[in-house]
């Protein structure tokens, strides 16, 4: 007998990709849950499924920065933020933070069917009576039109996203005089791909080659450093509404033109801005 969930959550992580660097993704949760029937008829509540998953998901690898331990040029030490993250290739970065920030994986590099794997397995180990085994699945959101990926951290929210290298994967609508506008979809897109996004305020160190963000918020002190190149800094916190503001104000600057933008937070939720020239 098996009993299936499909989007039942997302899970928002940054991954570091010794070819890309820092990559930002969300991903959709299917579940499988295979066992047998108990008195009620029911093999595990559907009630009581979606917040059993989510809730181990959220408390584990969601929000981190999923480091493969095992890939070229990465070291990991102890500091006293509590977790020090190096690497060399294909940029230097360190990171540091508290060490729940982090999730070490033993691999040589983060693909969707290891981390599926890992987590199905996880789940199966603290199944509830009546259930033999999870299988979960994760995929990338289907995205026909311009989509970018992107790290950051919010220094002042009270949950995981103050964790300073988490990411998203999302899609990007711009309009001008009504009219979407692809090719500046695509352009914006690009140019996002993969950077880091930060508040220029946290700027603690910068010269012509790397910047160096730090803060402290609730959950401990982050930092990061990283090529200059690979980031972006706004004027204030970079929430789904600074972004579209900042982006709106970007394109209605360069082009001369009205402009509005429609940026995502990952998967289904975001925020809309206009901007004038
Ligand atoms: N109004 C805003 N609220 C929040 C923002 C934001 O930009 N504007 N950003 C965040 C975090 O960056 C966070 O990464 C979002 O996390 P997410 O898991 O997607 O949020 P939820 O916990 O609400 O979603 P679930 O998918 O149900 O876990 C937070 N808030």
């Amino acid at each position: 007998m098996a009993l299936f969930v499909n989007q039942l959550t997302h899970i928002d992580v940054s991954l570091w990709c010794p070819q890309r660097g820092l990559v930002g993704c969300s991903w959709q949760v299917d579940a499988l849950l295979e066992g047998a029937l108990g008195e009620d008829g029911m093999l595990f509540d559907f009630g009581e499924v979606k917040p059993w998953i989510k809730r181990t998901l959220d408390g584990g690898l969601d929000h981190t920065l999923l480091i493969p331990t095992q890939a070229p040029g990465i070291t990991v030490t102890e500091c006293d933020e509590g977790l020090c993250i190096r690497t060399t290739t294909p940029y230097p970065m360190e990171v540091r933070g508290p060490a729940e920030a982090f999730s070490l994986l033993a691999w040589e590099s983060v693909t969707l069917e290891q981390v599926a794997k890992y987590l199905s397995h996880a789940l199966t180990e603290q199944r509830p009576a009546n259930v033999d085994r999870v299988t979960l699945t994760l995929s990338d959101e289907a995205i026909s039109g311009a989509a970018y990926g992107y790290s950051h951290g919010l220094k002042r929210h009270l949950g995981n996203c103050q964790r300073i290298a988490h990411g998203h994967r999302s899609r990007l609508a711009i309009w001008q005089s009504g009219e979407r506008q692809s090719g500046l979809e695509t352009h914006w897109a690009n140019w996002l791909d993969n950077r880091y996004l930060l508040e220029q305020a946290d700027i603690e160190h910068q010269d012509d080659e790397f910047l160096t963000c730090r803060y402290q918020a609730a959950q401990g002190a982050f930092s990061i450093r990283l090529p200059i190149n690979r980031c972006a800094a706004l004027p204030g916190p970079t929430t789904v509404e600074n972004i579209a503001i900042w982006l709106a104000r970007s394109i209605a600057h360069d082009s001369g033109q009205a402009t509005r933008v429609q940026a995502f937070e990952g998967i289904n939720k975001g925020a809309f801005a206009e901007a004038a020239p």
